[in-house]
């Protein structure tokens, strides 16, 4: 799942984690995130997501980091948004509006450039991942977001000896695994959407659940009250 792998995606347009709408499960626990209105809200691994225009909508500033250009040229074009451009140590950075979208490697983001993300909402981006870049990605991406910052987590679990990821089956053992020594996990809603995902079941999956979670940083000094 290395840089050359999603790019080959793009550029084959084998973007079946694309959807034309904003995730529902997104609409539906936003709110029980509680970022604050007007925060800026980091969505890491973007893609074109219509999630980042959801959520400016609701009066967030946003910033995505995504690899492929292809994604982000069709992000603004397909949104019919104009973006001023400018390079950075980070990569190339497209603002329009209340959107700034890296074109770069997550991974390379520092905590300097995330400090203002008092928001975070991550869908199909850990779980894209196989499970040594997750930890790569909760130890070395998600420690450099502040102190404070909330969120929601959007997993799927399934069977992973039925189909080879991605997307990689994320339980929530694993999600506590990742996360639990510097955030606050709190399950918000498991569906079962097998039903729905005729893929997964042509690929022979047998049971198909996404999971949402609300996920908050502890400020330092709950940790060490936390000992
Ligand atoms: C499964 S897609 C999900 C995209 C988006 N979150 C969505 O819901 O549609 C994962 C995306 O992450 C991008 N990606 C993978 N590794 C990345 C990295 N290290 N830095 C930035 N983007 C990355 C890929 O190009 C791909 O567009």
């Amino acid at each position: 799942m290395d840089a050359d792998f999603w790019q080959k995606r793009w550029h084959d347009g084998q973007i079946g984690f694309h959807q034309d709408r904003a995730t529902p499960l997104l609409e539906a626990h936003w709110n029980a995130a509680e970022v604050p209105s007007g925060g800026r809200v980091f969505v890491p691994l973007a893609g074109k997501s219509l999630d980042m225009l959801w959520l400016a909508a609701r009066g967030h500033r946003v910033l995505g980091v995504e690899l492929s250009p292809l994604a982000v040229e069709q992000f603004f074009v397909e949104n019919r948004l104009t973006p001023s451009i400018s390079e950075s140590r980070y990569g190339r950075h497209y603002v329009a509006g209340a959107i700034e979208l890296i074109l770069g490697d997550a991974f390379a983001l520092d905590a300097e450039t995330l400090a203002d993300c008092v928001g975070v909402f991550d869908r199909a981006a850990l779980i894209a991942l196989p499970a040594s870049m997750r930890r790569r990605y909760a130890a070395n991406l998600y420690s450099k977001l502040p102190d404070g910052c909330r969120g929601l987590l959007i997993t799927l679990e399934y069977p992973q000896y039925e189909k080879a990821g991605p997307p990689f089956s994320v339980v929530e053992a694993e999600v506590r695994a990742l996360f639990e020594r510097d955030w606050r996990i709190e399950p918000l809603e498991r569906k079962d959407i097998i039903d729905t995902q005729i893929a997964f079941r042509e690929e022979g999956v047998t049971a198909l659940t996404t999971a949402a979670y609300r996920l908050e940083r502890w400020n330092t000094r709950q940790v060490s009250e936390r000992g």
